[in-house]
């Protein structure tokens, strides 16, 4: 919409202790790029082109801009330091916003997320305040208790995906909690504030690389 000022923020401040891998995964090669310029360019390509805001650990700072060089990645695009946790990572990337607009929170190891999925995000966000990216459970669902387990509904069950998208009002006040460990996402920290959470449609294609086998399966989404 004309006007509106429409904002990503690219968490990619993790060291990625479960990858393994000798640097953080989201600057692993997948197809020869690193992971975090194909999703810069996801968001940087997409209809509402947003102000991206990329936050990664201070130690990476330089890391990432020998990166930038070598690959001559070009897109604009705002540095910020990460912080302890992802909730603290988010946080300090809220500081860089300095119009209301509406932004979103998307993970810099999601690189294979669809044009579709962002645009109906910010649309969905800007029209009733928030959307959360989900997709259903393709499996049965068993939860586990003192006892053994019982069986769920999977009609009911979600499992949630980024990028989770906020009028910046919204995102900027919840963010002013004390850390909770079960923050996990911003949807969340958003719930905790008294916002009901509206999910979306995602994709089951939109993964999360967190071991090492994600790689070779990010690889084969994006050929
Ligand atoms: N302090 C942190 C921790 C995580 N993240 C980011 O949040 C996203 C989702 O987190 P996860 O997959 O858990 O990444 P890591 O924390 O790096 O991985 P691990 O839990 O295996 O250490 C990643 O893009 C990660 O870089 C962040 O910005 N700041
Ligand atoms: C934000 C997230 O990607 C939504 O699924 C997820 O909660 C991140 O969890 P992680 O434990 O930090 O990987």
């Amino acid at each position: 919409m004309p006007g509106v000022k429409y904002y990503a923020i690219i968490v990619g401040g993790g060291s990625g202790s479960r990858m393994q891998s000798d640097i953080p995964k989201q600057f692993l090669l997948l197809n020869n790029r690193p992971v975090l310029m194909h999703t810069i360019e996801a968001f940087h390509s997409s209809a509402v082109s947003p102000a991206i805001i990329l936050v990664l650990s201070k130690d990476f700072h330089q890391y990432w801009k020998d990166l930038c060089s070598v690959h001559k990645f070009t897109i604009p695009h705002l540095l910020i330091s990460g912080g302890q946790q992802r909730f603290h990572s988010v946080k300090n990337g809220l500081q860089a916003i300095t119009e209301p607009g509406i932004v979103a929170v998307h993970d810099a190891v999601r690189p294979c997320i669809s044009q579709k999925v962002i645009a109906s995000a910010y649309k969905q966000a800007e029209e009733v305040g928030n959307a959360v990216v989900a997709v259903k459970s393709r499996d049965s669902v068993r939860q586990v208790t003192d006892t053994g387990t019982v069986s769920l509904n999977r009609e009911e069950i979600y499992l949630i995906q980024t990028p989770q998208v906020f009028r910046s009002e919204i995102l900027s006040k919840a963010y002013e909690q004390e850390y909770r460990s079960e923050f996990t996402d911003d949807a969340s920290v958003v719930e905790r504030s008294g916002v009901e959470i509206r999910l979306i449609e995602g994709d089951t294609k939109n993964l999360k690389i967190t071991y090492p086998e994600d790689i070779q399966v990010a690889q084969a989404y994006l050929s």
